[in-house]
């Protein structure tokens, strides 16, 4: 089978490459760049030396190069809408890692990116691309919506448990620790080493274009509106999420139903692993893997339950789930070409 991708040169189109080439089944048939138009891909990222023999070409998406099964759009959301669109016309598969079709609903979309939708008909075949929870639906999908990387650390650990109503969804209080490589491959301020080094800031508090992404998916879980608090911070590190997530703790909910329920939802998938209360989850447990590990604690003095998980933000966080959408999408095992081990230190 044969993929394509939009958008090869930034962050998670490199991650997606360097991931593909490894793909036992996948091959890589074209990588699109604007800016390194005919530039061998490996003199653009010398990790992948030898090993990515392509070069870069500028794709129309109304006439690709060659014939795929499967497009991956990892270009900016507003950008990539528009390319999605024509893809989508031809019937061709596409895995979009932009915002652009995650929000249900085109006034959402439009509220919170200041931008019009310009094909609201594909907000509604669009399958929100969380594997672990939508896989017999992106089984059949032509269009996946690749999470953001917070809503991914943060959906994973809350929505079992607001599924089966061990908590109320009141009175979320999230916080959430991200790697400057969430914001792309720059250049921006977020990525000057002399603003970033030595310096942890929070952003976008109560305004972060992922909040309604994450209530979305909270609400259809829990069957009724859920708001909540959410917090971002910036620290210096090349990638990974650590998200914290308060609420009160209900009363006679124990960390034993915690972890029977978590493992009731997760046992069986490949990339959950559940460290229950022991071991604190770290991101340099996950980097460069597409494990999300999550861990929980009752804390019977505060009254507070609060739950940790990581991911690594271009692995779990885009190119690996992307990955694992694809997979889905062409009937191959979820997991496959996405054994990498996390790198540690
Ligand atoms: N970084 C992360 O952790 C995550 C990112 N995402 C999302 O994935 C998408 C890609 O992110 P990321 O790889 O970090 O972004 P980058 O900024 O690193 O790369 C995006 C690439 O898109 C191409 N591009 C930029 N502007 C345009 C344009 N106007 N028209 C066509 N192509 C353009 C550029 O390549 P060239 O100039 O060579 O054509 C650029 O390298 C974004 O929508 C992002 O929000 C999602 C989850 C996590
Ligand atoms: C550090 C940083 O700036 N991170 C980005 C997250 C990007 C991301 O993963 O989300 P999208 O796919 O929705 O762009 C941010 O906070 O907007």
């Amino acid at each position: 089978m044969k993929a394509g991708i939009l958008g090869s040169t930034g962050y998670t189109g490199a991650e997606l490459v360097r991931i593909l080439i490894q793909h036992p089944e996948v091959e890589l048939a074209f990588v699109d760049s604007r800016s390194y138009e005919h530039q061998p891909f490996e003199a653009v990222y010398s990790n992948l030396k030898g090993q990515a023999e392509m070069t870069a070409v500028s794709v129309d998406p109304e006439n690709l190069p060659e014939k795929v099964d499967i497009v991956f759009c990892a270009l900016p959301h507003r950008i990539s809408q528009h390319k999605v669109i024509l893809l989508q016309r031809q019937g061709i598969r596409v895995v979009d890692l932009s915002a652009d079709f995650r929000l249900d609903q085109q006034s959402v979309y439009e509220q919170w990116y200041n931008t019009p939708h310009e094909a609201p008909e594909l907000l509604e075949k669009a399958v929100y691309g969380l594997p672990e929870w939508y896989a017999e639906e992106l089984k059949e999908t032509r269009l996946a919506a690749n999470p953001g990387c917070f809503p991914t650390s943060i959906l994973l650990p809350l929505l079992p448990l607001l599924k089966e109503n061990l908590v109320t969804g009141e009175h979320l209080v999230i916080d959430s620790k991200t790697g400057v490589s969430g914001a792309g491959r720059g250049p921006s301020a977020v990525n000057v080493f002399s603003q970033v080094n030595e310096n942890v800031r929070a952003y976008g508090i109560g305004t972060h274009r992922h909040t309604p992404e994450i209530e979305q998916e909270l609400s259809k879980a829990a069957g009724k509106s859920v708001t909540l608090q959410f917090t971002p911070h910036l620290v210096p590190m090349d990638r990974g999420i650590l998200s914290t997530i308060v609420m009160p703790l209900p009363e006679g909910l124990t960390e034993r139903k915690l972890q029977d329920c978590y493992q009731a939802y997760y046992d069986h998938k490949p990339f959950i692993r559940l460290l229950g209360t022991d071991t604190l989850p770290e991101t340099k447990a996950v980097r460069g893997s597409n494990f999300c590990d999550i861990a929980w604690k009752a804390d019977r003095r505060s009254g507070n339950l609060i739950l940790v998980s990581v991911i690594d933000n271009l692995i779990k966080g885009s190119s690996g789930e992307a990955v694992q959408n694809m997979n889905l999408m062409l009937g191959l095992p979820e997991e496959m070409g996405l054994h990498h081990l996390p790198i540690w230190p």
